[in-house]
This record gives C-alpha cells, sequence and structure tokens, in this order.
C-alpha cells in the first residue's frame, strides 16, 4: 500500500487507542467487553497497514544473510503478534498491545523524519516562490509586462521602487538600493549602480533602474541556490559509514542476547514461557536502532538549509567532516583579502611616456593589474599606440614590440637579465612597503619608470581574520604578488603568515606543503583562478562573484565576496557536525541502558520494561534526534543576527 508514514502513523494511532483506554484501565481491574476481538482485529490492521513495510524489509535482508534494524522491528513485532493469536485461541492472555504500539512508536520516528523532510522542501520551494511573475521589459522601444518564462538573456528590463528583480543581470541605466537578504542573508541594503550585478528575486526599495539580463529560468543566482542545497541535503556523510557498521554488529548481536535473554529466564531462572518471551520482546525492541538512521540525514538537513540562509552554500556532508579538523586558513590575495579592483596611485619616470607604453601593452590584459593601469591612461586623456607580439607571461607580466623595440611590464622576475638601478630599486621597496604593487615598465634593455598600484583590503577582512584566530586558526596569506607588498597588507589585517611571489600554478604545490607540514588546510579563493588551489585544500571554499555561484571546485560556495563568510561557513559546519555527533549519542543511549533493563536484569530492584514501554523509549530517542537537529536552527553563529 502506498500510504506516506505520516498517515500510517495516524491510522495506526487511531486503531490503537481502544488498547491505550484499556492499559489504562488495567489498574482499577476494569475489563473492556471484547477486548481480545477488538485487539486482534486492530492489531491485525496496524500489522497489515504499517508493520508490513518493516516485515519485507527485514525478510528481503534476510535473503541476502543480512540482518537491519527493520529485522528488530520485524522479529519484536511478529512475535508479540502470532504468539497472542495462539494465546486467543488457547484461552491464554493476550499481548497485541505490544505489536501495536512498538510499531506505532517506530512510525512515529519515521514519520516525524518525513515531516522533516516536506518541511525542508517546502522551505526551498518558497525561496522558489520569491521569484516575481512577470518583468517589465523593453520591446520595440516602450516597456511592456511580459511573463517571467519569456524573459530572454540580452532583454533590457525596468525596475521601479518597490519592485522585485525579476532575473540576473547587470545595471545599465540608473542606481538604487537592493535587499537582497533572501539571497545573500546580508540584512543591509546594498546600493548599485551602472555596471553593478543585480540578482533576481532581490526587492528593489527607492530608486528606478534598468539592466541586461544576464541569466534567466534554471541559470539564475537563486535556482542555482536551490540546487546545491537540495543536492547536500541528500548527499552522504561519512559519518553514515559508522551508522550502518553499528547497525550491522548490533543487530545480530541484539537478537543473540534476545535469544539468550529467553533461555536464561525460561530455562534457568523459573519464569514462564511467556514472561521469557516478554523480555526477549523488550530487548529486541528497546535495541532498535531506528534513531540512528536519523542521527545524520536530519542535522544535514537543517545545517545546509540554515546555512543558504546565511549565504553560506555547504556542498556535501563530506564537507562538515573535514572542516572539524582544519588548523590553517590560506587565503588568496587579489579579490578575496582585497577588494580586486587595483588602483594606479604613483607613476614614477616621465609619466606620459611611462603611461602610454605600459597602458599599450596593458589594453591587450585581462590581468586587474592591467585594467588599472589602462584606466589611468584614460583618466589623463593618453591615446594607446598599438603593440605586435603581444605575450602575457602568466604571474610575471606582459611583453610587446612598441615600434621597433621590445617593451615589458611586470614584477622584478620579469626583467632576467636587465639591471635596475639602485635608486629605482629603493623607490620600490619604498613604495611596496605602503601595500602597493610596483610595475616596472622597460623599453629595449632599460626600466624608464614605475607603476605602483594599490588593491585596498576589503572592510571586512580584518575583523575576519581576527575572528578566525580567536578560534584557534592559523591564517597564511598566498599570493603572486612581492613579498613586501603582501607583508605590508598582512601586518594591516593581522595575517600570521605570508607566502608571497607564486607562481598561479604553483599554489595548490603551496597548500600541499602546508599539509605535508600537518596541516589541515581550508583554501579560500575566488573560484575562477584557483580551481587547483581548492581542490587540493582540505576543504576549498571559493567566494563567488557576481551572480556566479556554480563553482564546481570547493566544497563550500560563499554567496557574499566578504571574508566574515569564512567565519560564518566555519562555525556552521562545525555545528552541524557536531550536533551529528551529539545526535549518534542520543540515538544509542536510550538502546545501550535500556537493554540490560529489558532483559530483566533489575528485576529484583523492580524495574522492567514491557515491550510497549521499551517501544517508547526507542520512539523517544527518535524524537530526541529530530528535536535536537531541529533546534540547529536556533543555535548563535558569529555575525548573523539569526
Ligand atoms: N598584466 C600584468 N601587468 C603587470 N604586471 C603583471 C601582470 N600580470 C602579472 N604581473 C606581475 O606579476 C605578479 C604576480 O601576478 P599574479 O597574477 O600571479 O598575482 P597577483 O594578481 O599579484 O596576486 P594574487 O596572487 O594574490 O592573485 C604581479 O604582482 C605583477 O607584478
Ligand atoms: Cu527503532
Amino acid at each position: 500500500m502506498n500510504l506516506s508514514n505520516i498517515k500510517r502513523f495516524w491510522i495506526s494511532f487511531v486503531l490503537a487507542i481502544p488498547m491505550l483506554i484499556q492499559m489504562s484501565a488495567m489498574p482499577f481491574h476494569w475489563m473492556m467487553p471484547g477486548y481480545n476481538w477488538i485487539a486482534f482485529i486492530t492489531t491485525t490492521i496496524i500489522m497489515a497497514i504499517s508493520a508490513a513495510p518493516y516485515w519485507s524489509s527485514a525478510w528481503a535482508a534476510f535473503k541476502h544473510h543480512n540482518a537491519n534494524m527493520n529485522t528488530l522491528v520485524a522479529v519484536g513485532t511478529s512475535v508479540a503478534y502470532f504468539y497472542s493469536i495462539f494465546a486467543m485461541f488457547t484461552g491464554r492472555e493476550v499481548y497485541f498491545e505490544s505489536a501495536a504500539f512498538v510499531t506505532v512508536f517506530v512510525l512515529l520516528g519515521d514519520a516525524m523524519e518525513e515531516k522533516m523532510h516536506n518541511n525542508a522542501s517546502n522551505a526551498l520551494a518558497k525561496l522558489i516562490d520569491l521569484q516575481a511573475k512577470d518583468a517589465e521589459v523593453e520591446r520595440n522601444g516602450k516597456f511592456v509586462k511580459v511573463p517571467l518564462e519569456q524573459v530572454k538573456v540580452g532583454d533590457i528590463i525596468r525596475v521601479k521602487p518597490g519592485e522585485k528583480v525579476p532575473v540576473d543581470g547587470v545595471i545599465v541605466h540608473g542606481s538604487s538600493t537592493l535587499d537582497e537578504s533572501m539571497v545573500t542573508g546580508e540584512s543591509m541594503p546594498v546600493t548599485k549602480k551602472k555596471g553593478d550585478d543585480v540578482v533576481g528575486s532581490t526587492i528593489n526599495t527607492n530608486g528606478t533602474f534598468t539592466f541586461k539580463a544576464t541569466k534567466v529560468g534554471s541559470d539564475t543566482m537563486l535556482s542555482q541556490i536551490v540546487d546545491l542545497v537540495k543536492k547536500a541535503q541528500t548527499s552522504h556523510a561519512p559519518i553514515q559509514n559508522l551508522t550502518d557498521k553499528i547497525s550491522n554488529i548490533f543487530v545480530p548481536a541484539v537478537l543473540i542476547i534476545a535469544i539468550i535473554t529467553f533461555v536464561l529466564w525460561y530455562v534457568f531462572l523459573g519464569a514462564t514461557a511467556v514472561n521469557a518471551m516478554l523480555f526477549a520482546v523488550s530487548v529486541v525492541v528497546i535495541a532498535c536502532p531506528c534513531a540512528l538512521g536519523l542521527a545524520t540525514p536530519t542535522a544535514l538537513m537543517v545545517g545546509t538549509a540554515r546555512s543558504a540562509k546565511m549565504g553560506v552554500l555547504i556542498k556535501n556532508g563530506e564537507v562538515l567532516e573535514e572542516v572539524s579538523d582544519i588548523d590553517t586558513v590560506v587565503f588568496d590575495k587579489t579579490g578575496t583579502i582585497t577588494v580586486g579592483k587595483p588602483q594606479v596611485t604613483d607613476v614614477v619616470g616621465d609619466q606620459n611616456k611611462v603611461l602610454t607604453i605600459a597602458a599599450s601593452l596593458e589594453n591587450n590584459s585581462e590581468h586587474p593589474l592591467a585594467t588599472a593601469v589602462v584606466k589611468k591612461a584614460n583618466e589623463n586623456n593618453i591615446s594607446l599606440a598599438n603593440v605586435k607580439n603581444f605575450a602575457a607571461i602568466e604571474g610575471k607580466g606582459v611583453k610587446a614590440n612598441y615600434g621597433d623595440q621590445e617593451a615589458f611590464v611586470g614584477s622584478e622576475r620579469l626583467l632576467e637579465d636587465i639591471s635596475i638601478s639602485r635608486e629605482m630599486k629603493d623607490q620600490a621597496a619604498k613604495l611596496q612597503k605602503e601595500a602597493k604593487t610596483v610595475v616596472y615598465v622597460g623599453l629595449g634593455k632599460e626600466i624608464i619608470g614605475l607603476i605602483a598600484i594599490q588593491d585596498v583590503p576589503k572592510p571586512s577582512s580584518k575583523a575576519a581574520i581576527a575572528e578566525l584566530k580567536k578560534r584557534g586558526l592559523k591564517t597564511v596569506m598566498l599570493t603572486g604578488d612581492n613579498e613586501n607588498v603582501a607583508q605590508a597588507i598582512s601586518e594591516e589585517i593581522g595575517i600570521d603568515q605570508v607566502i608571497a611571489g607564486v607562481l598561479p600554478t604553483e599554489k595548490a604545490a603551496e597548500i600541499k606543503k602546508l599539509q605535508n607540514s600537518g596541516r589541515t588546510v581550508a583554501f579560500v579563493g575566488d573560484g575562477i583562478n584557483d580551481a587547483p588551489a581548492l581542490s587540493t585544500a582540505n576543504v576549498g571554499i571559493a567566494m563567488g562573484s557576481g551572480t556566479d555561484i556554480a563553482i564546481e571546485s570547493g566544497g563550500i560556495v560563499l554567496v557574499q565576496n566578504d571574508l566574515m563568510g569564512v567565519v560564518r561557513a566555519l562555525d556552521i559546519s562545525k555545528k552541524t557536525f557536531n550536533r551529528i555527533k551529539l545526535n549518534l549519542f542520543w540515538a544509542l543511549i536510550y538502546n545501550t541502558i535500556g537493554i540490560p533493563i529489558a532483559a530483566g536484569l533489575f528485576m529484583g530492584l523492580g524495574l522492567t520494561l514491557s515491550p510497549e514501554l521499551a517501544g517508547l523509549a526507542m520512539a523517544f530517542s527518535s524524537v530526541s534526534v529530530v528535536t535536537s537537529s531541529l533546534l540547529l536552527n536556533k543555535t548563535k553563529i558569529a555575525g548573523t543576527t539569526a
């Protein structure tokens, strides 16, 4: 029968009510007329509707010479049920309620998990509901309202105050303040102007602007977030293997203990066969480790959803475990610690000549430093020349033929056989100590000048580093830039160690070195050219840039381009993992304490467990596990208000 666990639970619960009444009336020596028949019929229906799935799962496992937790449910309920039928027709006392209540209680745990699952999916569905239903799109020079599905990439869309941004895009006209909290978790509204990214489903507060759609449908950031969370929630955490292992040993062990219990009581301790059987059934029921199966998935479900709300996307359960062992956090410099929008601050030498040559070359490069140089030249109204044979030397600089001479712009490492004057060197060092990146500009065999370029740290970088250090983590900056500059920036924000002058291709190797020296490393990068380092690190944390969060490498993706996200990511991951461990404790503690009691070991003290009480205790362990997972929503996480 294809009923949900929740329905099964309610049906069984209602059917079990007469037995509940009879049990409560026991002390008053009242007997419900026709009780045996009522109990027989209701329990039979409960067995057919609710216990049968456990029986068939146990049978399937048995055929493969396996035993799972359903084996325990099946053995416990079927023994009580079939014995009661035999007892009924031979005029003995029946124990239908044991079979019925154990089933109801096992189902309670399963129904709770199902409910939680539904809530989690509903929460995700609600996220999608946040989307606007239509958009004001420019068609033939006029703005017209069209349904969301008809919006295409490249459309120009107008957004008025109070409206939702329909899809992802870039502002082409106007500016406004947007509430992005639903996507990034950031409660402060953000001001956006021409050229800035806007995210679908965020709310425009005051201004009117038009933007060009860059992502629609399932490509939008929101859709990607929902996808990632869905995947994470159903992912496997390695700690689950432990759960499976425990079940594999536990179940057969329990069955053996149950048999020993029966034999001891019946043969050696003089109990009646019925009482010995009830002890054995209680053992089987209390030992049922169904809460164990709930420990990991429920915590994962709550933890990943909660973190998504704070703009931290955890890709799978595996990451959570790795995070707990992290002792070192390595950061990329440009765009991660710094804003990533460098500005030219000083030009040494003949300003016009230096900028003309440098910008003419850099005009062919995509490097952030190149962008800064070209921008400066444009501001100074310098016209650029065409260059020939342009070549970018990764991590070093650029070269090209300028007129009939070879020209270059780049770091000291690019210069090779060209000597730098003492004066030039001193000037470069002085600028570098001011946290400015210095590039040399050369023509032929001569260096004609220097350009100093500054990229300032993000406002939150310093505070984030302090938070990480407070957690006992070592912080490291990894950069292709010069040692002096790297030192200056790291001092400014309090980073412990600097690894400078590293070529882009060597970054992963540097991570490996740290790991070989015994460190467990998280690497934080922008996810675009840091892929090898992200995947080499024990935990890769990729910073989302703009609306792109579909970053393959890296177990964690931060929606916001802000280092505080790293602190949040580490905190929520650790809390979720610790919750899983706590859950495992809750799941096992009842069984462990309960087995000897159920076996009648404390009979002398008047402490025994009937099968239905054993069922209740077992259900309680499921309930505490689910509750404990739900409480993850309430724990405090640094840097969040929730
Ligand atoms: N297009 C370029 N123009 C001028 N200099 C360049 C260029 N590309 C690289 N360089 C020089 O090579 C150095 C290393 O560049 P790389 O791209 O590896 O790192 P970065 O951008 O400085 O910093 P990070 O490693 O933190 O991202 C730069 O600091 C610069 O001196
Ligand atoms: Cu159970």
